[in-house]
């Protein structure tokens, strides 16, 4: 696993609406190496979810480049045709992403998810059950995603992302919709794994619990952030 995991330098994204410019954030940079975390914090709007669109290529910066594993994978000037498949290959073996909702498919099993995920970053599918197993789902291998709760749809997310062993690891509130006891569960779940698999983890989150848990914090409700946009 290359040193520098992901690395972002300069990042500004705006979006329009109504016909006006409607800056996010301006000159965001970050760097974290392989087994290190960063929490990302700041008010609703901030611009959290949008920076992790960006760090996962569902977004283009409107400046500032991106690197994951030392290779230089996106900037603000690139063509938009190069770009699809080159991100999807990196979310497909590297970027192991989290989202709120939505991360597994419905109508497959929870240990067809986690094999699906595994095979399609070329990673053994045959340890699906023991990924389940280490996040506490022994048992539910066979049930549907609606047929478990949210506390368990997330450790089943998170057993996926884990099965394909990716350099990074970027998750937007992954305990967000969960009571205080499940959810430092499953943060327990998440460091416990992080440590011992090194990948990165970048982690955007409300909780200011969770994120003394990171390495690294960034702040994207600094004041002045959104007033250094032009
Ligand atoms: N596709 C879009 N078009 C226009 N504005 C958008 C779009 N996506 C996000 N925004 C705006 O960009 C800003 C940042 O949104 P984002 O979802 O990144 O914030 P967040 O910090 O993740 O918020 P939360 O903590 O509520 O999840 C918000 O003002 C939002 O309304």
């Amino acid at each position: 696993m290359p040193d520098v995991a992901l690395q972002a330098s300069g990042l500004s994204k705006q979006f329009i609406s109504g016909g006006e410019p409607v800056p996010v954030f301006c000159g965001v940079s970050l760097l974290l190496k392989a087994g290190e975390s960063l929490a990302l914090m700041g008010r609703s709007g901030s611009g959290k979810s949008t920076l992790l669109n960006l760090l996962c290529g569902l977004e283009r910066p409107d400046e500032g480049e991106i690197w994951v594993g030392g290779h230089r994978v996106g900037a603000a000037g690139d063509s938009p045709k190069e770009q699809p498949g080159q991100w999807a290959g990196l979310r497909r073996q590297s970027l192991g992403v989290v989202f709120q909702d939505a991360n597994l498919m419905p109508a497959l099993t929870l240990l067809q998810n986690v094999r699906l995920r595994a095979s399609l970053a070329g990673q053994p599918d045959g340890q699906g059950p023991e990924w389940l197993n280490r996040l506490g789902l022994a048992g539910l291998e066979h049930r549907y995603p609606d047929q478990v709760s949210g506390g368990q749809r997330q450790r089943a997310a998170l057993a996926m992302v884990f099965a394909m062993q990716p350099e990074v690891i970027l998750a937007d509130e992954p305990t967000g919709s969960l009571d205080r006891h499940t959810a430092d569960e499953v943060a327990d779940q998440l460091f416990r794994l992080r440590q011992e698999t090194g990948c990165a983890l970048v982690l955007a989150t409300h909780d200011p619990e969770l994120a003394a848990r990171c390495g690294q914090r960034l702040d994207l409700a600094h004041p002045g952030r959104q007033s250094d946009c032009q």
